[in-house]
């Protein structure tokens, strides 16, 4: 097998008495897409949180590409290639859709010094294109502020891959968005990491979203990952509808548990 973009083995991470990762181990290929679930507090967020370095793990280790990343400033992280959009969507308001791409651009190229007089200029033809990649290329002078919120998503995904991410970290990529827009923003993120090799690691809690767009699923429950597996079999494994689908074990999983489970 060839080395995954992504190897996390052993993640511990503690809050006081609270074990919030406990020994978590799991990897991801260029080109795929994994969704990581699990009921509230199930240490989601805090594993998401070390592998991007916004937090240090207590134990075990992150690879990318082989790398070690986890003792890393998530600075250093974004520079190697891990890409991150957030729950709620993080743009600036007053900048044209073109400008917060620019600025990523100016950001990559270590020219963040031409902010004030450049940013406009820089990489038009680069930021048309990244543009387009996310479906808005009309939109590239109205302020990011003016935007409907299915675009402010799309805006900011442009922005995490001006920086050719290997790795995109996706905070609930849906969450405040209309639920045809959630299919939509999906469809383009799994197209994105099937055509451009990127390997997707997103929390969801609208199920349907989950069990359409990922090409496996991994379950958390307090810290530890309970499965980890194509979306087919973790739907029907016995533990997870327990903890977190829902429904016994004679009844099928649920097809549109949507917001009705927690994540
Ligand atoms: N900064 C913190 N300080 C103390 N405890 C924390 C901190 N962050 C998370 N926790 C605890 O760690 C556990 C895991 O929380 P985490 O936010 O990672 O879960 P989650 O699966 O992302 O939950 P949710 O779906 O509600 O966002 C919880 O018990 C939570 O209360």
């Amino acid at each position: 097998m060839s080395e995954p973009v992504l190897a996390v083995r052993g993640l511990m991470k503690r809050f006081g008495g609270v074990v919030a990762v406990d020994d978590v181990t799991f990897h991801l290929a260029a080109g795929e897409m994994l969704a990581l679930i699990g009921p509230n507090g199930a240490g989601k967020s805090t594993c998401f949180n070390c592998i991007g370095g916004q937090l240090k793990a207590d134990g075990g280790s992150v690879r990318l590409s082989g790398r070690r990343i986890d003792r890393l400033p998530p600075r250093r992280i974004w520079r190697l290639g891990v890409g991150r959009t957030f729950q709620v969507a993080a743009t600036f308001a007053s900048m044209t859709v073109a400008e917060n791409v620019q600025v990523a651009l100016l950001s990559r190229a270590r020219r963040l010094g031409d902010l004030v007089t450049r940013a406009n200029r820089f990489q038009r033809g680069r930021t048309t294109d990244l543009l387009a990649r996310v479906g808005i290329p009309d939109l590239a002078d109205r302020p990011c502020g003016l935007l409907a919120y299915g675009d402010v998503k799309r805006a900011e995904l442009a922005v995490a891959l001006a920086n050719d991410p290997k790795l995109l970290l996706m905070d609930e990529p849906t969450a405040g968005m209309a639920p045809g827009e959630r299919a939509k923003l999906m469809a383009l993120a799994r197209q994105l990491a099937h055509e451009q090799g990127i390997a997707v690691l997103f929390t969801e809690h609208d199920v349907d979203i989950v069990f359409d767009h990922a090409d496996r699923v991994a379950v958390m429950d307090q810290g530890a990952l309970i499965a980890d597996g194509p979306p087919g079999r973790v739907r029907n494994d016995a533990r997870v509808r327990e903890v977190y689908l829902g429904g016994g074990e004679d009844e099928p999983a649920p097809n549109g548990a949507g917001e009705a489970a927690p994540c």
